[in-house]
């Protein structure tokens, strides 16, 4: 069941008014990763699916469920780090009482991989007292860190386990679509249990639009593809619906200590403490963080500014403008005469939520079964 909400569906809607239709990326290599894992999945002892923490439905390959939801599988929740960790407990809970194994990891941390390799030894543990050799496919989307957590399940095992065979590294890239081959990794002897990384696939038809830019905003579907323009504007639609701006006022308050006298403007106090921290350290972490606090400011004041009615859809269109205006100046990019696009600036608020720089979000709805 797909997670559809007001939120999430009235920003999709605004997204498609921003121009474009139906998403989809199915490229040829894709159909032919898709018939492969098919065939290889015959053979598989376990399943990890990967999935990315911040959709839990919506980066799940709906056509390959059927067969999955058939062999043992273990879902795998990465990017944990960039998800609402009170959120993610009640999504864990949810796939519990679906009788389905799940784990919340973050690729790049030994301490998830270590607890994940524990499950899959646990649901293995049979296999392993019978067969010589064993067979674990990890499969899903693209970019939700396959090659990453394969990378990270081959440094542990050859420290535990004597394997002798020359070390591979799985290639991590933050495009979708890197994985192009099935590529196998040896990770103990006796028994020998492989790993296979997989092309990360969708499905040819993404079956509604808030489902595509889901996954475009988390980076499974090349930006190209939907154009990041529209998928800034889908983010900012979320971010205003959800009233996320000004949550941050709070927190940006705590963060600054900012002294609230009356009649004082607080993106005027804000500019100054930035100007001043810029003078006393000019590290790139600072500036980031600087960076981060500014635009958080600008899409806070922008909300606040606002006399329209935002649930009317072209005036929350217009905030949304006027935000993306606004965070020009934010990012220093030089307004062009005759150029209203927002490609460059929609690039750089896209960074920023993707590397979880904006707060960690979950974009998937709970199925109502487990409210
Ligand atoms: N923040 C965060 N980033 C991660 C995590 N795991 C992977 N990444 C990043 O996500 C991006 C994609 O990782 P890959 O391992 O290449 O993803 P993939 O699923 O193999 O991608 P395809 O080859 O397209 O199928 C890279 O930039 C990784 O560094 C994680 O747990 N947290």
């Amino acid at each position: 069941m797909r997670g559809l909400t007001r939120a999430g569906k009235r920003a999709s809607e605004m997204a498609l008014n921003a121009g474009g239709g139906a998403i989809n990326w199915f490229p040829g290599h894709m159909a032919a990763a898709s018939r492969a894992i098919r065939d290889r999945l015959k053979l598989a002892d376990l399943v990890i699916e990967v999935r990315d923490s911040r959709i839990p439905l919506s980066s799940a390959n709906e056509d390959l469920q059927p067969v999955l939801s058939a062999k043992k599988r273990i879902l795998a929740l990465n990017k944990k780090d960039l998800a609402n960790p009170n959120i993610m407990n009640m999504w864990l809970d949810h796939f519990q009482s679906c009788k389905q194994d799940c784990i919340s990891i973050n690729a790049h941390s030994s301490n998830s991989i270590n607890q994940l390799l524990g499950l899959v030894e646990l649901k293995l543990r049979e296999a392993i007292l019978k067969e010589p050799t064993l067979l674990v496919m990890v499969v899903g989307v693209p970019n939700v860190g396959k090659s990453a957590l394969i990378n990270a399940i081959h440094r542990i095992a050859i420290s535990r386990f004597p394997v002798n065979d020359k070390i591979k590294r799985a290639t991590v890239g933050p495009l979708p679509g890197v994985t192009q081959d099935i590529a196998g990794y040896k990770i103990s002897s006796q028994p020998s249990i492989y790993v296979l990384d997989t092309p990360g696939v969708l499905v040819p038809s993404i079956p509604d639009m808030e489902t595509g830019l889901k996954l475009a905003l988390t980076g499974a579907v090349k930006d190209s593809v939907v154009g990041e323009e529209r998928i800034a504007k889908y983010l900012l639609s979320l971010l205003n619906i959800r009233k996320t701006p000004l949550h941050w006022e709070r927190l940006l308050h705590r963060r600054e200590g900012f002294d609230e006298e009356p009649g004082n403007r607080f993106v005027k106090g804000s500019r100054d403490s930035l100007r001043r921290r810029n003078r006393l350290n000019n590290s790139d972490a600072v500036y980031v963080q600087d960076l981060v606090m500014e635009v958080q400011r600008t899409l806070c004041s922008t909300t606040m500014e606002f006399t329209g009615n935002l649930d009317e859809d072209n005036e929350l269109e217009s905030l949304i403008d006027a935000q993306l205006v606004a965070l020009r100046k934010v990012f220093r990019i030089p307004h062009k005469p005759l150029d209203d696009s927002h490609g460059p600036v929609s690039k750089k608020l896209l960074t920023l939520f993707r590397s979880g720089k904006l707060g960690p979000f979950i974009l998937d709805d709970l199925p109502e079964i487990a409210m």
